[in-house]
Formats: C-alpha cells, sequence, structure tokens
C-alpha cells in the first residue's frame, strides 16, 4: 500500500455560504493531508474572509490549511502553511514570514535543479507539475511522471504531484513515488460530487 495522500485545492472561485459544507462533507469522506486556499485576482480582504470561513472546517479535522502565494497573509490568518512559486515570495522570505514550524511549499514545474535547489533551501514539499491538462490554470510546463520516481530516490523532502490529476489517471503518479497528490477539478467536479471524489481517490492509492 501506497503512503500517498490528497492534497485538495480549492476551486477557482467559492461561494462562502455554501462551500464550507461542501468541504467539510469532501473532508470527512476520507483522507486528506491538506487543503490549500487558492484564491486569484481578489483583494486581501476576500482572502482574509475565504481564511477565516475554512481554516476551522478544516484545522478541526486535524488537516493541515495551506494559503495559496500570501504568506504574510497565512501568518496573519493563523494558516498552517503557505505555498509560493517561481513568480511570488521568494521561498527564504517566506520561510522568515512563516516561522520555522510552518509548511512552506514550493512550484518546481518539470525542473529537477529548481526541486533540489527547493529541497536544499528547506521547503517542506516541492510540487511537480502539471501532468496532464487542465482547465484551471495555463500551466508554464508539462513534468513525467518519472520526474517523482527520480526525486523519491534522491530526496527524503516529500514531492508532490499537480495539474489535471483525475480519479482515472493519478495511478501512474502514485506508482511513481509521489507522496501527495494536488487536485482541484478532480474533486470538485467529480461526476458523483466532492465526497465520492475523496473516497475513490483514496481507493485507488490503497490499490496503488
Ligand atoms: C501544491 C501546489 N503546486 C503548485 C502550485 C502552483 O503554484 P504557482 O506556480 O505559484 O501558481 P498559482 O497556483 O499561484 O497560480 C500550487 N498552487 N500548489
Ligand atoms: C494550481 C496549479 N498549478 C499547476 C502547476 O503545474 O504548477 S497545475 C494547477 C492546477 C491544479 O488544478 P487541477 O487539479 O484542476 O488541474
Ligand atoms: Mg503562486
Amino acid at each position: 500500500m501506497s503512503d500517498c495522500r490528497l492534497y485538495l485545492i480549492t476551486p477557482p472561485k467559492i461561494d462562502l455560504a455554501t462551500f464550507p459544507a461542501l468541504l467539510a462533507s469532501a473532508l470527512d469522506a476520507g483522507d486528506v493531508a491538506c487543503v490549500q486556499l487558492r484564491l486569484k485576482d481578489v483583494g486581501d480582504d476576500v482572502i482574509r474572509r475565504a481564511i477565516d470561513a475554512l481554516r476551522p472546517v478544516v484545522q478541526s479535522r486535524e488537516v493541515a490549511f495551506i494559503l495559496n502565494d500570501r504568506p504574510d497573509l497565512a501568518a496573519a490568518g493563523g494558516c498552517d502553511g503557505v505555498h509560493v512559486g517561481q513568480e511570488d515570495t521568494p521561498y527564504a522570505q517566506a520561510r522568515k514570514i512563516m516561522g520555522r514550524d510552518a509548511i512552506v511549499g514550493v512550484t518546481c514545474h518539470d525542473s529537477r535543479h529548481l526541486a533540489m535547489v527547493a529541497g536544499e533551501d528547506g521547503a517542506d514539499y516541492v510540487a511537480f507539475g502539471a501532468f496532464f491538462d487542465t482547465a484551471t490554470k495555463d500551466p508554464k510546463a508539462r513534468a513525467e511522471p518519472e520526474i517523482l520516481s527520480w526525486w523519491q530516490e534522491m530526496m527524503e523532502v516529500p514531492c508532490v504531484a499537480i495539474g489535471g490529476i483525475t480519479v482515472d489517471n493519478c495511478a501512474v503518479l502514485v506508482d511513481a513515488g509521489a507522496d501527495f497528490l494536488a487536485v482541484s477539478g478532480g474533486v470538485w467536479g467529480y461526476k458523483d460530487g466532492p465526497a465520492a471524489a475523496v473516497k475513490a481517490f483514496n481507493k485507488v492509492i490503497a490499490g496503488a
């Protein structure tokens, strides 16, 4: 059985009147390691309100609550961590803002070099992607599953696979050694709903 775990990414737009209950139902359906709040092109107040609404839902279930892009708002809002990309706040600054005990993850696209640098700098995980076509964003790179196997042989730092991951295509990434599958559309857009998606992902992970 694989040690791989699910890492949920929130949908690009969320309605705070309904999304907390939907998220709770997904988290109660099966194992989830982290939830990343990912809102693009919105003001700080919108992000703060979303943190306040979602953080208790996530943290009360012993799941790590991670904010995308913004270590300042993550630290101020009591998040467990932050995810930064190559064009966001640099890792060292994010770490300084978040503190030693927080989770700081770094996007590395399909680059072994970026991953080595992030791992050696002290990142808590490195993220590779996009592995598949995705409608959630226009990804900078396409990664192949071999990069996960290569990383696992070289390094102790966990690796996250992201980009177009679904119940139907994820097995190859689990087999290649992903520690986490980061998924948005494959959960929130799943034919039978997000709770069924979490169950189905966990079934594939357990069988891999
Ligand atoms: C787990 C995880 N991996 C990669 C990303 C992408 O981050 P980034 O390249 O900064 O792009 P945006 O998500 O900010 O558009 C991520 N968010 N999470
Ligand atoms: C946020 C993000 N980053 C990517 C990268 O390649 O770095 S792909 C991606 C989209 C993830 O959403 P979905 O599971 O719907 O494809
Ligand atoms: Mg970013």
